[in-house]
């Protein structure tokens, strides 16, 4: 069998592909090949050059040198999208279906299907879309609004939907980012059944247990370059991680923590908070303590956070920093009061995309930089510079716009606008997403800084490493508050409380 793989041509075969952004070198001399069947992971460091090369696979841009053949035969030409959607779809983080669009008319619209007298079938496109989930076993409505899916169902009719465009490779990017362990379990065992029918996965994350569970080739890229591939059996998870930073120490263990003086007045005081999708909520965080509020979807941890912060209206309860009431529902307040915070998605809460690094980095302090509203360009550029050295933002310098900067080093501008503006208290929603596995460490280090110095620290997060850091972690199940469990907790313990078992409160 491994034989006839190995002469089979390539799923798709790239190399020596070269891609530059002004300045930026994103990929140079890099080749990526994979074979049929295989379920292949990419993997690399914050700007390694990922998303740019599955923008080149996907014929959304073109390299600057290089050649790319699918199954033996050169690429498509650049504009002929038909083509390209035979031979390899991706889904992405963000959507590419119409929310305001039923599943079927997602499917089926672009298809120009339309009867002898130009008007659509419509019983007929709701039929072959009921055929087409069938297929794959996707139990989705095909009435309902794409808007209206979960993420996970989202993907499944994306990878549906690339299937029936006659691809039989499909890369999924992050696939797993928003879902919670119970929807990514499902999402493995669609993804084993589409192996099983012979499908091809590119498959990139910041997830290392992920590549283990669910691939059997791995390829790092760093710094724009190809450095390895091998099956994932031969590649430990420390050969792995060298390989992605180039140099051979390991992570690092969580850091010893100095105890909370119990007897401070807390910075964060939460009283009955009742609010969208939790129950009456009191909670305490005192100064320099770091406190994890874990929870599976639908479990108010995220709404909790974002109603902390003012993004939300809480229905009763009060919130008070530093022992002064915040108005509610007001982010302005909030800062006002010295909350920082790291939303949940960035794309929409985070920054300002076409922003320069400097300008959003340092958004939130801008009345201390300069008075009257004359922000002085030299001070922005001083301090965005130390923020892209402390942060290690990989950028050409501080005048880039946040467009350009590859995702998980946007997540880290966000998190330096949260830092810059030396917070009382901190709120980070799922602060590590998208963040490679030594900048992970790296950010979380800042935030034990930050803690340091007597900021308190609230990390709303279902990612057991940004809990880890944690002094205690609060473990809310469908709104309510079931488990506190002090730092040094296992993991499977975490998860069964994240889940609704071991309740102990
Ligand atoms: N449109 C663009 N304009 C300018 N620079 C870009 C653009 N797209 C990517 N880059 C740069 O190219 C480099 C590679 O970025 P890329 O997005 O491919 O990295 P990545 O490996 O996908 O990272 P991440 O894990 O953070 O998603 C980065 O330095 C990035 O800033």
């Amino acid at each position: 069998m491994s034989d006839n793989r190995d002469a089979a041509p390539p799923v798709v075969e790239a190399t020596k592909i070269s891609k530059r952004f002004g300045s930026t070198v994103a990929l140079r001399d890099a080749g990526l090949v994979v074979r049929p069947g295989q379920t292949h992971a990419l993997v690399g460091r914050n700007g390694a050059g990922k998303s740019t090369l599955v923008s080149i696979l996907t014929g959304l841009q073109q390299p600057d040198a290089g050649r790319l053949r699918f199954g033996g035969r050169p690429a498509p030409r650049i504009n002929d999208r038909d083509g390209w959607r035979r031979e390899v779809a991706c889904v992405y983080q963000k959507s590419t279906i119409i929310g305001s669009l039923s599943v079927a008319e997602n499917l089926f619209l672009n298809r120009q299907d339309r009867g002898r007298a130009g008007l659509l079938d419509w019983p007929g496109v709701r039929r072959r879309a009921r055929e087409l989930l069938a297929t794959y076993g996707v139990d989705v409505d095909v009435r309902t609004l794409a808007g209206d899916l979960s993420v996970e169902r989202r993907q499944f009719v994306e990878i549906a939907r690339a299937l029936s465009f006659g691809a039989r490779f499909i890369i999924l990017d992050e696939p797993t980012a928003q879902l919670d362990a119970a929807a990514i379990a499902r999402l493995f065992s669609k993804i084993r059944e589409l192996q099983a029918q012979r499908v091809t996965f590119l498959f990139i994350s910041h997830h290392l247990q992920e590549v283990y569970d669910i691939c059997d080739t791995v390829t790092v890229f760093r710094d724009a370059r190809w450095i390895v591939t091998a099956p994932v059996a031969e590649l430990p998870r420390a050969d792995l991680v060298a390989a992605m930073t180039g140099d051979a120490g390991g992570l690092t263990a969580a850091r010893e923590r100095p105890a909370v003086d119990a007897a401070a007045t807390p910075t964060l005081q939460v009283r009955d908070l009742i609010g969208d999708n939790f129950a009456e909520l009191s909670l305490d965080i005192r100064p320099g303590e770091i406190v994890g509020v874990a929870g599976a979807g639908g479990s108010g941890r995220t709404e909790l956070a974002e109603t902390i912060v003012g993004l939300r209206r809480p229905a009763s309860g009060t919130t008070t920093v530093g022992g002064a009431p915040v108005k509610p529902g007001d982010v302005g307040a909030g800062l006002a009061a010295g909350i920082g915070f790291v939303p949940q998605d960035r794309h929409r809460q985070g920054f300002v995309a076409d922003m320069s690094i400097a300008d959003n980095a340092t958004m939130t302090i801008a009345g201390r930089l300069g008075r009257a509203g004359l922000i002085s360009r030299r001070r922005t550029g001083a301090e965005a510079r130390a923020m892209i050295e402390s942060l290690a933002i990989k950028t050409t310098g501080p005048e880039l716009a946040v467009r350009a900067l590859s995702g998980g080093n946007q997540q880290k501008v966000v998190m330096a606008r949260a830092l810059a503006s030396h917070p009382r208290l901190l709120v980070l929603i799922n602060p590590t997403a998208g963040v490679d596995v030594r900048s992970k460490e790296f950010l979380l280090s800042k935030v034990d800084e930050a803690a340091d110095r007597g900021t308190a620290v609230l990390v709303a997060s279902d990612e057991l490493d940004d809990l880890r850091p944690c002094d205690r972690v609060l473990v809310l199940f469908q709104g309510r508050l079931v488990a506190e469990l002090p730092r040094g907790w296992h993991d499977h313990e975490l998860v069964a409380a994240m889940e609704g078992l071991n309740r102990h409160v």
